[in-house]
């Protein structure tokens, strides 16, 4: 159990092989007997909603489910409207409750269902992909995009419980499983130290499969450290996107062909070559992450990088400030550090390497 201490609000993160069978008794710690409107999507809900519904009712609470369709499309305004209108139509109050069971697709959509209705009602994550168990589930960012901008709309929202079952990566395809494992490799070249020299042991997805318990529980470690310092990004909580302003400029451009985590790791590699070759990143620290990434086949090159519509993208990038990029670094393993550089400046320093 990792308890994450804000200043506003404090919820556990429960890591647990079997958690996922005592949904109702966990959120019954928490929550007084309520409706509950549980949001899955095609994939995850075929596998798991019966149990969850099941162990809810069991414990009380009446159960509602919604099922989304699987995959990043279903991060929308419309979505967020669709089931606002399910839950008034259920009688939903503020006294109700939103829970997201899967990925970080469901995680973030529902996060933003949780904000909005009725102002803000009690939301809990139960996080099935490895994405969702290692970032997306903690730290409290909703968002939902447009097609062109990615995470436009969003809040910082926390959950008041999250449910990791290490158990449910099972099911997940091991592309979905290696996209995660992208933040896992982010998480450790900020964090140094064991948690860096761990993944550089990793060489195959068995071995991620196998070492998924502390992968995950060293990621929320350094997550819940860096939320409870910065909870809103105004300082150290940038460099939890160290790779996302390339990756996410690519992400979009590849209109669905790549995952998330496969453009992170695209732009970790290709941030981290730029600031190597400026000497801001130590050298050889460059090959180590690409390594990492390769062993288990993630990509780390795309020819989007550098197409006109590369640049357009940066300037949605929320760490843009008035025409100036704030990018994360790595100075060496453990120790990022932001650089700023000038949008207009982008396409010199991209072409730099
Ligand atoms: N809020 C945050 O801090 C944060 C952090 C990282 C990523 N994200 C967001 O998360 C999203 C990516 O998350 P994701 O990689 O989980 O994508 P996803 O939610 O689309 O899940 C990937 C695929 O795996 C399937 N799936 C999930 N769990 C499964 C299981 N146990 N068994 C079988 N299939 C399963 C899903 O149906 C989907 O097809 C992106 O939108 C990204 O922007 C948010
Ligand atoms: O929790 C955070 O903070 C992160 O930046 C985690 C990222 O892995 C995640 O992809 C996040 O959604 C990116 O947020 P954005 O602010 O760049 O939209
Ligand atoms: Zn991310």
């Amino acid at each position: 159990m990792i308890h994450v201490k804000l200043a506003s609000k404090a919820y556990d993160v429960v890591i647990a092989s079997g958690v996922r069978h005592q949904v109702g008794e966990r959120l019954a710690t928490i929550w007084q007997p309520r409706q509950v409107m549980i949001v899955t999507d095609q994939n995850v809900g075929p596998l798991y909603l019966a149990d969850v519904s099941a162990s809810l009712a069991q414990h009380g609470f009446t159960v509602h489910t919604t099922t989304v369709p699987a995959g990043e499309t279903s991060k929308s305004l419309q979505m967020v409207e669709q089931i606002v209108g399910e839950m008034a139509a259920y009688g939903f109050t503020r006294q109700d409750a939103i829970v997201a069971l899967g990925g970080g697709v469901v995680g973030d959509l529902t996060g933003v269902i949780a904000s909005l209705y009725m102002r803000g009602i009690a939301f809990a994550q139960i996080a099935t992909s490895l994405t969702a168990q290692v970032d997306a589930s903690v730290g409290g960012k909703t968002a939902v995009n447009m097609a062109t901008v990615k995470n436009i709309m969003g809040s910082f929202y926390q959950p008041d419980m999250v449910l990791i079952d290490p158990d449910f990566l099972q099911t997940l395809s091991d592309r979905d499983l290696v996209e995660g494992y992208a933040e896992v490799v982010k998480t450790s070249v900020l964090a140094g130290g064991d948690f860096w020299r761990l993944t550089g042991d990793i060489k195959t997805v068995a071995a991620i499969r196998e070492r998924a318990e502390t992968l995950i529980t060293k990621s929320v470690l350094y997550k819940r450290d860096i939320v409870v310092a910065d909870e809103k990004e105004g300082g150290v909580r940038k460099y939890l996107n160290f790779g996302h302003t390339l990756g996410h400029a690519i992400e979009l451009m590849a209109h669905g062909e790549l995952r998330h985590g496969e453009a992170v790791a695209i732009g970790m590699v290709a941030i981290s070559e730029r600031f190597e070759k400026a000497g801001i990143t130590e050298s050889g620290i460059t090959a180590l992450l690409r390594d990492r990434l390769v062993a288990v086949g993630l990509p780390v090159a795309s020819p989007l990088i550098g197409q006109a519509a590369f640049y357009d993208h940066l300037k949605n990038d929320k760490k843009n400030a008035a025409g100036t990029l704030q990018l994360v670094a790595i100075s060496v393993p453990g120790q990022p550090t932001i650089v700023q550089k000038d949008l207009a400046d982008m396409p010199a320093f991209v072409e730099s390497r």
